[in-house]
């Protein structure tokens, strides 16, 4: 487990991380979501015990992080800037990581280069961005690190290859013990990936949430009624956060468990409704208006 307490950092008078208490469980992909600038990337060096916090603590499985090899060598990091040596083939590549990584494995790593259509002999310079990207995650699961944080690098995939990053993720939660933890400025890149939810603001936590947990709490239907009357009404009986229309279909994003919410529209007898799965920005909407703020104010 990754455990933060009261976690800052400053870079000279700009509070990048304020009082950051988190903690990321175990074989569950972590989401850490903010805008630009929220300090996502601050927050993921000093998890990967390259920043030392001003103050606060970072452990990883009980052992703090900061100066300490043996917590490192359970974490690898993947910076949104990766730096590499000039003339560097990408087995070059594995082969400096195999020097930092006891379990690194050379063979699984030209096995998945293969699987993703990348070649392993080719010069990374030669690479474009995403497939220095994808470079980057199969570097990270070869190193068979228990912790993997990857810093927008799913940002810009194609959503074939995006496709293959999240089931080989998955793959890997499956079969052994891992930890993706998963930095974006995009909602929508990280939605159907994420188990649990971080959302940094200006330096601190807005919230930490599992996100079936969320979406227990909030519902997306669309419906068609038979009176206009009768919406008024749901407006009253609902805790609607949006409503919008498309032709004669309504459709209603309220709080509440689902089965609270369709049977109050099933008490108008409408002529159709089904309940329409959410984004992670709808989530997101309910959320941060009960910490006070405005989606809209966040992100864009
Ligand atoms: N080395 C540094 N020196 C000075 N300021 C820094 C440094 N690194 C980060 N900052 C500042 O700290 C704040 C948080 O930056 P950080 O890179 O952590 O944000 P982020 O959430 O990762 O943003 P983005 O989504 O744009 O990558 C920003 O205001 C940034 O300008």
């Amino acid at each position: 487990m990754i455990e933060i307490r009261g976690c800052s950092k400053a870079f000279g008078t700009l509070m990048a991380v304020s009082k950051v208490s988190l903690e990321i469980g175990e074989r569950e992909v972590f989401g850490l979501v903010g805008s630009n600038g929220a300090g996502k990337s601050t927050l993921l060096r000093m998890i990967a015990g390259i920043l030392k916090p001003d103050e606060g603590e970072i452990k990883i499985d009980d052992m703090a992080v900061f100066d300490n090899e043996k917590a490192k060598e359970q974490v690898f990091y993947i910076s949104d800037d990766c730096y590499f040596p000039t003339n560097y083939t990408a087995l070059d590549m594995a082969t400096f990581y195999q020097l930092h990584y006891p379990k690194f494995e050379k063979q699984r790593f030209v096995k998945l280069m293969n699987q993703f259509q990348l070649d392993e002999r080719r010069k990374v310079g030669s690479f474009s961005k995403g497939m220095k990207k994808q470079l980057m995650v199969l570097l990270g699961i070869s190193a068979g690190t228990k912790y993997l944080l990857c810093d927008e690098t799913f940002d810009g995939l194609d959503p074939v290859v995006r496709q293959g990053v999240k089931s080989l993720l998955a793959a890997e939660i499956m079969s052994r013990d891992f930890t993706p933890v998963l930095a974006s400025h995009n909602l929508r890149e990280l939605e159907d990936i994420c188990d649990h939810v971080g959302l940094l603001h200006k330096g601190g936590m807005l919230l930490s949430k599992d996100l079936e947990d969320m979406k227990f709490y909030i519902h997306k239907v669309q419906c068609v009624l038979t009176d206009r009357k009768q919406e008024e009404e749901l407006k009253k009986e609902l805790d609607i956060l949006k409503i919008d229309h498309q032709g004669s279909l309504v459709l209603f994003t309220a709080r509440g468990t689902r089965s609270e919410i369709m049977a109050k529209i099933q008490e108008k007898n409408p002529l159709f409704s089904e309940v329409l799965p959410l984004t992670l920005e709808e989530i997101f909407i309910s959320e941060t208006e009960v910490a006070g703020y405005e989606i809209q104010n966040i992100f864009f």
